[in-house]
């Protein structure tokens, strides 16, 4: 549990510091208040008969300050440990999201065992901040006071009454620390009816308010809620019914002998056998020990195992790393400064099966992509077409085979030039980044820096080489369609901001790509880019697709066939390897097994169709 302590010293000495202290002079408060106050109320009687004397005086004195100061630590230790607590709040979130994004492997946010790690100490790292506080502040205070209190009844009243007191205190707080644990295993143990009914809640509050709404769906949710909380929580109160018998007996015990002790000091001093002030000082020490809760215990346990997860998860170096990480590498940087040739790659008998999956996706792919020429990949839903861009982008090596770029395969690359590989791509996946900033850092993120080195800034910079980029990337409409232009937040929840269609959205993501290549990244993946296009910005983006591609080596994936059809040479992924390719032209003549040739005649024959019936409707 010391390590709750080392923890909380790391990120914030001065805090931890104070907190000790504050948590030893309040503990030294507890024993000394009891003390001075039967000191106090024994002078009483000859003060009020010969008049208060110094020593009278200075007792009251020294009481009302410890009373004071008392009171005064325990609003300091609660404004110190709002701060440290944020600390803690921030380190946790920062490292979870380290965790999760500045590892080239693709595996830790595919992996369910990860995600769940992670969801459970998203719902659970405020325990890390309970248990410090706990190991910092009032654990050491109560464990002090309760001590000190025990010593000074042992000394000014019984020994044996307070030992039997301190061994009633242990019991209790043992039974306490049981109970606690016990019902947090049940209450946060992200069982899976929580996991449904915190679906249930996301999609309800929000994350669905179209189709929630629309499908009429709100009731069910609510009720699915209800339900699956109901039957969540009914372990928890199985525990508590079943340990609230116990404990009323153990917490009655306790005031039981806490009452007795008291009465015994009565009736001592009824017999004359104990003096006021010893009655005074006694009385006052019964309480506290009887009231002294060691609960803290049970906090301290359960945030050592959260500190225990997050260690594991992301270790403290990684931690450094967020803190001070390096510059993040533009493309620009990792490529060199004189533009190199753009990477050959070859897939050389590729297999690969996703962790804890019972089958291949990939299976026998042989594939090259040479340098600076242009490909497209097609196949139907689940052909493994996303997954190829995945291995390409060395996110999941290949469980069989090998994937080289320029000879060098990509399974012997170390972590940071596997991030340096990365930062080469200019990626346009399905589901893209959409920051809740300015349009024009959402383009300029591309570069892999922050635009202009800061983002959101006041007044907003010059826009002319965004103003060109636009032009080449067809947004120049959309862009002078916003309010505030490139410094228009793309979010409807930020002051001046609005949101964008998903077409516009796909339009600026494109431009993002562009402005990565432009700063050297030359290998560029587009995985269905007009998946939300009109028919315009389609061939807007055909065409500057294949000026760039010139430049650089290039993938493309799309189901439509206009996207696919001037790209030189066009692959057909399906079982898990590459069953034909070519040219469109070549294709749709191959004598092969005509698989590219069946796709696209049946798209193709909606259009005619379609247009057929348009050309009806206009006649
Ligand atoms: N992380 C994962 N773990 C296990 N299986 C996965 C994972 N991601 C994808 N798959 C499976 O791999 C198969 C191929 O998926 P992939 O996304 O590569 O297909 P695709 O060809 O891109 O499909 P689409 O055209 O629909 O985008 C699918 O059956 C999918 O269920």
């Amino acid at each position: 549990m010391f390590r709750l302590a080392r923890y909380s010293f790391r990120l914030a000495p001065v805090g931890t510091v104070l907190s000790l202290l504050s948590a030893v002079v309040t503990a030294a408060l507890t024993v000394a208040i009891p003390l001075l106050l039967g000191q106090a109320i024994g002078g009483l009687p000859r003060a009020v008969a010969d008049g208060p004397g110094t020593r009278f005086v200075g007792v009251v004195v020294a009481l009302l300050v410890a009373m004071l100061l008392s009171n005064a630590l325990s609003q300091v230790g609660q404004a110190i440990w709002e701060a440290v607590g944020s600390t803690m709040e921030k380190d946790a979130a920062v490292r979870i999201g380290a965790a999760l994004s500045t590892d080239p492997d693709l595996q830790t946010i595919d992996d369910p065992d990860v995600a769940a790690r992670v969801e459970k100490l998203r719902t659970r790292s405020w325990e890390i901040q309970m248990g410090s506080r706990m190991m910092v502040s009032f654990a050491p205070q109560s464990i002090l006071s309760l001590l000190g209190s025990v010593v000074a009844l042992a000394i000014n009243f019984h020994w044996w009454v307070a030992l039997l007191m301190l061994a009633t205190a242990i019991g209790s707080a043992e039974r306490i620390r049981r109970t606690i644990v016990a019902q947090f295993d049940v209450w946060v143990g992200g069982t899976e009816p929580q996991k449904h009914a915190d679906y249930a809640f996301k999609q309800a509050m929000g994350a669905s308010a179209k189709e929630v709404r629309i499908f009429g769906l709100s009731r069910f949710l609510r009720q699915r809620y209800w339900d699956r909380t109901t039957e969540a929580f009914a372990p928890y109160w199985k525990v508590r019914s079943r340990q609230s018998v116990t404990n009323l007996g153990v917490f009655g015990g306790r005031v039981a002998v806490t009452a007795a002790a008291a009465g015994y000091a009565g009736w001592e001093a009824s017999q004359g056998r104990l003096g006021l002030t010893a009655l005074a000082t006694a009385l006052p020490l019964i309480l506290t020990v009887g009231d002294t809760d060691v609960w803290s215990i049970a906090q301290m346990q359960r945030g050592h195992l959260a500190l225990t997860w997050l260690e594991e998860l992301s270790p403290p170096d990684r931690a450094r790393l967020v803190v001070r990480e390096p510059e993040p590498s533009p493309a620009a940087v990792v490529a060199g400064t004189e533009r190199r040739r753009p990477p050959t790659i070859v897939f050389d008998d590729v297999g690969f099966r996703y962790p804890h999956a019972d089958r291949e996706i990939l299976s026998g792919l042989d594939l090259e992509l040479g340098a600076g020429t242009a490909t497209a990949l097609v196949g139907v839903n689940g052909a493994g077409k996303s997954t190829l861009v995945k291995l390409l982008a060395a996110g999941y090596l290949p469980t069989r085979g090998r994937i080289t770029v320029d000879g060098v395969d990509l399974a012997t690359l170390d972590r940071d030039e596997r991030i340096a590989w990365q930062r080469r791509m200019a990626p346009v996946t399905q589901d893209f980044i959409r920051l809740p900033l300015p349009a024009g850092d959402n383009v300029e993120l591309g570069t892999g820096l922050p635009w202009a080195g800061g983002i959101d800034l006041d007044p907003w910079p010059d826009t002319t080489d965004l103003d060109r980029l636009a032009a080449r990337a067809g947004i120049s409409d959309l862009v002078g369609r916003l309010s505030a232009g490139w410094a228009t937040p793309l979010d409807k929840t930020l002051p001046g901001g609005t949101d964008l269609s998903g077409g516009e959205w796909q339009r600026i993501g494109l431009a993002r790509a562009l402005r990565a290549v432009d700063q050297g990244a030359d290998l560029l993946v587009l995985d269905e880019p007009a998946a939300a296009l009109d028919v315009e910005s389609e061939s807007r983006l055909v065409d500057g697709y294949l000026e760039l591609a010139r430049h650089v080596t290039s993938l493309v994936i799309s189901h439509r066939f206009s996207v696919v059809r001037p790209v030189p040479r066009i692959c057909v992924l399906e079982h898990g390897r590459i069953v034909e390719q070519g040219s469109h032209e070549e294709l749709m003549q191959s004598d092969g097994p005509g698989r590219y040739r069946t796709m696209f005649t049946l798209q193709a024959s909606r259009y005619v169709e379609a247009a057929q019936d348009v050309a009806e409707v206009s006649r």
